[in-house]
């Protein structure tokens, strides 16, 4: 390898992460100096949308398969975009490409991100790490979420001393239960992670459908809406939330949730959404270890005041955003896997049984460098 990885295994390296979450909005990328341990420091970020051409040639795609009609269509949008992102940053020695998600099903098909990272590797010029989730899911794991080996090192970079949660907000809700006085993320008893529910998928599904609108933007029109609670209380019955961690999701895996808020007006189909979405997360707290006195939310949903509400007045902890900590919420997943991208270059762990179920620590992802073939990483 060039650049600054030559120095020396553990030398920290600027690793340039790529994420384009299951909101479908766009692609969020940020810098990490890193040595894989720790987080030295954060970078520059940028984010690109996706056009709604782009997303209507993304959401045509959901659900498929490699092979499947409308699925290469997807993967070049998908290529094009952080192609053009990632080609505006300058010092990056490894780049983390998460790529999109289209399906995941753990336990039968697998888990399928758009995306070929060897033709990135080409187009940048430089190493790409990609295709995080395939391995874990091979060996048994969910393959998702990945972020919380990063949360386990944010933990200690804010200086955590008591176990804390951290909760993603974005299509799909995904919790990080953290203990900081472990040694690594790795060790029994460092972390409990898994996916929560839908978040903001349905509700920016519901908004497109019936007012061209991208998001409830702040929560607003959910907050004038009274909730459903039949369909609350039904939702909650979903098998899902008996299931022990951990365990994730595909973004339209509520599809029951979707069917019945249909008849109910445009503000109280929001508000119940919003509220499953929360109850969802509430459910899951039900799972920590121990009990936390600080969930930190990243994620676009920490914008929804009405989602924030309902997490405030249903959870014992304090609910903040990250920047409560001084972490940037739009681009903590972008730094997530330009963290995971340096892991993986260096041979460590990306997930374990209690993040993803695999039955030991594994990292996964294939790395491409612009000369040479893909190897496993
Ligand atoms: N001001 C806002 N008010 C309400 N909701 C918002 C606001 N800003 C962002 N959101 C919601 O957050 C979403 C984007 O969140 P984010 O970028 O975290 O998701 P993602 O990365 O695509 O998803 P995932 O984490 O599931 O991969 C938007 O689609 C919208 O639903
Ligand atoms: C399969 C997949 O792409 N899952 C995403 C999705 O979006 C949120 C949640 O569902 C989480 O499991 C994961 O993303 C985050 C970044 C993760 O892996 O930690």
């Amino acid at each position: 390898m060039k650049g600054k990885m030559a120095k020396g295994a553990e030398a920290p390296v600027w690793a340039l992460g790529a994420m384009s979450g299951t909101s479908l909005d766009g692609v969020d990328a940020a810098m990490v100096l890193t040595d894989g341990h720790s987080v030295q420091e954060f970078g520059p970020s940028a984010y690109r949308p996706y056009s709604a051409a782009e997303k209507s040639v993304l959401r045509a795609a959901l659900g498929k398969w490699p092979g499947e009609p409308g699925v290469a269509e997807a993967a070049e949008v998908v290529e094009t975009a952080h192609a053009e992102l990632l080609s505006r940053f300058s010092g990056v020695d490894v780049v983390g490409f998460h790529g999109q998600t289209l399906a995941h099903d753990p336990a039968g098909r697998g888990t399928h991100q758009a995306g070929n990272g060897t033709l990135l590797a080409q187009v940048l010029g430089l190493p790409v790490v990609w295709d995080f989730r395939s391995s874990d899911v091979a060996l048994g794991g969910q393959g998702a979420p990945l972020a919380p080996f990063f949360h386990f090192a944010l933990a200690k970079h804010i200086g955590a001393t008591e176990p804390l949660a951290f909760l993603n907000l974005g299509g799909v809700g995904n919790l990080t239960w953290v203990d900081p006085n472990q040694p690594a993320p790795e060790v029994e008893g460092a972390l409990l992670a898994f996916d929560t529910g839908p978040a903001n998928a349905p509700m920016n599904d519901l908004m497109r459908a019936r007012l061209g609108k991208d998001c409830d933007e702040g929560g607003q029109l959910a907050a004038k809406g009274r909730v459903k609670k039949a369909v609350l209380d039904r939702f909650l019955q979903h098998p899902y939330f008996f299931k022990v961690p951990p365990k994730s999701l595909d973004r339209n895996d509520f599809v029951a949730l979707v069917q019945a808020v249909k008849p109910l007006s445009t503000e109280m189909a929001l508000a119940t959404l919003t509220a499953a979405a929360a109850a969802a997360v509430v459910k899951g707290a039900e799972h920590f270890p121990q009990e936390i006195s600080r969930l930190l939310v990243t994620g676009g949903g920490r914008h929804n005041a009405t989602l924030m509400r309902h997490l405030s007045r249903q959870l014992r902890a304090t609910v903040e955003p990250v920047e409560a900590a001084g972490l940037d919420g739009d681009m903590l997943e972008a730094q997530a896997f330009a963290f995971l991208a340096v892991r993986v270059m260096r041979g460590m762990a990306t997930s374990c049984p209690s993040t993803t179920g695999v039955p030991a620590a594994v990292g996964g992802g294939q790395i491409s460098r612009p000369d040479a073939a893909a190897d496993q990483g």
